[in-house]
């Protein structure tokens, strides 16, 4: 059974509205066996810490004051909550505890975090109870009882036993964030962010699937979106690069929060438990998520130079601080960042190894990928400098750039620099299925034309596929050297894998390119757009599909604002559905589309001459790059039905591939069987393509295979494509071997029509075609 730990922060419990809203979230997101970790609700742990305060100076005043606020919260809490006896209860074990606390402080016995660990301990009672009231199983429990330290160090095996023994399936448990005991059972607490740590600690403990943070920001942003407001929510983080955040003190995670899950399967999600329908964020492992741009800022901290610092001595002392501190090495010598307020017990738990640099700096680091921060780095100071703010302090290390300025960065610049770094960075990632004839040099292509595109738009090329084979790396494959990364890297794969990795892209943009000639590939498209893919076909299946999948497809398509190129469908790279879509935009009205639309066809008809067996030269034009992976694919006329399909589709009508009719040029028989098999017969062939060419030569006329769609005023169509004989100074019986030509007649085009004509196939062109694609697409997303 899949479990759940989920934790609700201070700030999701502050009033009892928030409590309700937490139960609401709890019953529909949990189920016996999960847990529910809570910290102290609103602000009752500073509230609680000014109390102690108030004890350690000796004011007793301020002492009843402020034990009077922590009473008054609570006790509006629950009356906010619960009614009679319940009520009475609660309230009745409320006084009690206020009262020995009051007792102890008169007896000068009180301990600072037996006394923090109150705020816990009442969020855990009161949401317990609050759900068992709803009539949901839920037990409240104390984490003091889960987890034991010793030495500062969590005594694992025996916190993990005791989960275990102690948390069943049986009911929802309600654990008590912040706060564990040591041996000697005394209350310690686990430090700042100390719930976020718990429940991952506790996820680890009773081996559970995932840990929900549920806080007030929706996720994890690109910069602060109080702040900026086009900052970028992140569907997926890696891990690695929370946990440099964290380190960096970007409030959404605590670098402790992580560290429980650092060798497990453990999913972490950060979500607003104020807007619940909106996506979370998932911090993922390495490989899952590509690196992101973030800008995180710093206000006030010095910049501490340290003669050398121990293993674990930064996670001391920001224990003591109860702040993350930075640390850094630059030019042979140890850095930290500590906030100002709190570098004299910093300095002082250094004694005498440490000193300040520069005091009360202000500033911000970009996080992004390595291979960016050089270039992020460069033009940060370039925008600092226009922006007249002074650096007095700069670092760049592998994932991130540091810069520390004298002045704040405020919220104007804070947007001008994620304009300039971040939002530049958005990014496509590309899916190229079919490395065949075509894919290979559209891949080859790439190289250069995705450093081309790169300049408008960060293009990745992320997947590479065969039929049984793919290479998929999330951050991005080396266009120059991707033959020999297929060979160490590329591994089975089926098409439900492939879509779940799909799916996992966490890209601004994906664009699907197939490049295959598989019917069954065409069939995957739905759940492509699904996972919000733009398509790019050479592939025909698709746009020659059943009327009612293919009218389905564009809905969806439509429904999700995506792109679906598939110029190179028809005429290669000849821009036909561009002139097509364009008379159309114009107002215009296309009446009839007559040609050549087959390259194969084109080449074989005018380069026969009955000097050498017409199935040698369908041999050379397959050898060329020309046919179909199976040319009976073409001389059955199929190809050539299928372009006709799709440029009527592209003037609006309704067929299918049953409404055009069809003329093969070679015998019917022959277009069963394997291709050896055909191979075999290919002298039937020969007499058969032999015969058709004399008889032009008896008409004085040659032969060619073309195709026809005419659009009558009634709306309906007639479509066909077949032999025919032309006359010998035709265009179509001058055309170069391998061309198309599109002879199309439209209101505005009716008397001279517009002619549309060069190569219909050929594997550099169509792959320069589908660049084209890719282009267009990038510059609608730009
Ligand atoms: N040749 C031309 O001039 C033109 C071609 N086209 C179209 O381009 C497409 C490709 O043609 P071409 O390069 O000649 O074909 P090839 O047969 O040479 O290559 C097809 C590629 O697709 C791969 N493939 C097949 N099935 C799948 C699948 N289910 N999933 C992933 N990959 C798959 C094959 O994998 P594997 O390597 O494992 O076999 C192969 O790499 C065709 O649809 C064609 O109609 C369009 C315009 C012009
Ligand atoms: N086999 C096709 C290739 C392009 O679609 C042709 O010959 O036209």
């Amino acid at each position: 059974m899949t479990k759940v730990v989920h934790k609700f922060g201070g700030s999701s419990l502050s009033s009892a509205e928030r409590y309700q809203a937490v139960a609401q979230i709890v019953l529909s997101h949990c189920r016996a066996g999960d847990c529910v970790v809570v910290s102290a609700a609103g602000k009752t742990t500073n509230t609680l810490v000014k109390l102690w305060e108030s004890y350690q100076q000796d004011d007793s005043q301020g002492f009843s004051d402020i034990l009077l606020q922590v009473e008054n919260h609570q006790a509006e809490l629950i009356r906010a909550l619960f009614e009679s006896q319940q009520q009475h209860t609660l309230l009745e074990q409320l006084d009690l505890e206020l009262q020995r606390i009051t007792s102890h402080a008169k007896q000068d016995t009180l301990h600072e975090a037996t006394l923090l660990a109150h705020g816990e301990l009442w969020s855990a009672r009161l949401l317990a109870c609050y759900l068992s009231q709803l009539g949901f199983a839920a037990e409240h429990v104390d984490a003091r009882n889960l987890f034991t330290l010793h030495h500062g160090q969590l005594l694992h095996q025996q916190n993990k036993q005791a989960c275990m023994e102690r948390l069943k399936d049986t009911s929802l448990y309600v654990v008590t964030g912040f706060i564990a005991s040591d041996v000697e059972k005394n209350t310690v607490t686990l430090g700042r962010n100390g719930s976020d740590y718990s429940a991952t600690l506790l996820a680890s403990y009773i081996d559970a699937d995932a840990v929900s943070i549920w806080t007030d920001t929706q996720g994890v942003f690109s910069t602060d979106p109080r702040k900026v407001a086009n900052a970028i929510k992140y569907p997926k983080v890696c891990r690695a690069q929370a946990h440099l955040l964290a380190r960096l003190g970007n409030p959404v995670l605590h670098a402790k929060t992580l560290s429980p899950l650092k060798h497990s399967k453990i999913k972490l999600q950060v979500r607003s438990s104020f807007d619940v329908e909106s996506p979370p964020t998932e911090i993922v492992k390495e490989g899952y998520s590509k690196a992101k741009r973030f800008i995180t800022t710093f206000e006030d901290l010095d910049l501490v130079r340290v003669d050398a610092i121990a293993p674990g001595e930064v996670g001391q002392l920001s224990q003591i601080i109860q702040h993350s501190i930075h640390h850094f090495s630059a030019q042979g010598e140890t850095f930290i960042l500590v906030p100002a307020q709190s570098t004299h017990r910093v300095l002082k738990a250094l004694s005498g190894r440490a000193n300040i640099v520069e005091s009360a700096l202000q500033g911000f680091a970009v996080v992004a990928p390595s291979a960016n921060i050089a270039q992020l780095q460069a033009q940060a100071a370039q925008l600092l400098h226009e922006q007249n703010i002074v650096v007095r302090f700069n670092h760049k290390d592998n994932e991130y750039a540091l810069f520390l300025t004298d002045q704040a960065i405020d919220s104007d610049v804070l947007a001008i620099l994620h304009d300039k770094l971040v939002n530049k960075g958005r990014e496509l990632a590309v899916v190229i299925a079919g490395l065949g004839n075509v894919g290979e040099v559209f891949v080859n292509q790439c190289q250069r034309q995705v450093a081309h595109l790169q300049q408008q738009f960060d293009v990745k090329v992320v997947a590479l596929l065969r039929s049984k084979k793919m290479l998929f790396s999330a951050n991005g494959i080396s266009l120059s050297a991707w033959q020999q990364q297929w060979q160490n890297e590329s591994v089975d794969y089926n098409n439900e894998d492939l879509i779940e990795r799909i799916g996992e892209l966490d890209y601004e943009h994906k664009v699907v390119i197939d490049i295959t000639a598989s019917e069954e590939f065409s069939k995957l498209y739905p759940q492509l757009v699904k996972q919000d893919c733009h398509l790019i076909s050479a592939n025909k299946y698709a746009g020659t599909a059943e009327s009612t999948w293919y009218q389905q497809l564009r809905e969806q398509l439509n429904e999700r604002s995506l792109h679906w190129r598939y110029n190179t469908s028809v005429g290669a790279g000849l821009p036909i559905n561009f002139a097509l879509a364009d008379l159309q935009h114009s107002g215009d009205k296309v009446t009839q589309i007559e040609g050549v639309f087959s390259g194969t066809l084109s080449w074989l008809c005018s380069s026969f001459d009955g000097s050498k067996p017409f199935s040698s030269l369908v041999l050379e034009a397959k050898d060329m790059g020309y046919t179909e992976p199976d040319p009976r694919e073409d001389l059955s006329g199929r190809d050539m039905q299928r372009k006709l399909l799709i440029l009527a589709r592209d003037i609006g009508l309704t067929l299918d591939l049953a409404d055009i009719e069809l003329e093969p040029l070679m015998p019917d028989d022959l277009a069963q069987g394997s291709w050896d098999e055909f191979l075999a017969r290919k002298g039937e062939l020969d007499s058969f393509y032999e015969h058709l060419y004399q008889q032009g030569i008896t008409q004085d006329k040659v032969l060619r295979y073309t195709g026809s769609l005419q659009v009558f005023a009634s709306g309906k169509a007639k479509a066909k494509v077949g032999i025919a004989y032309v006359d010998k100074s035709s265009a179509i019986a001058n055309l170069t071997p391998g061309d198309n030509i599109f002879v199309i007649k439209s209101v505005w085009y009716e008397d001279n029509p517009l002619v549309l004509q060069g190569p219909g196939a050929g594997k550099e062109v169509t792959a320069a075609g589908v660049h084209s694609d890719l282009y267009w697409l990038v510059q609608r997303l730009k």
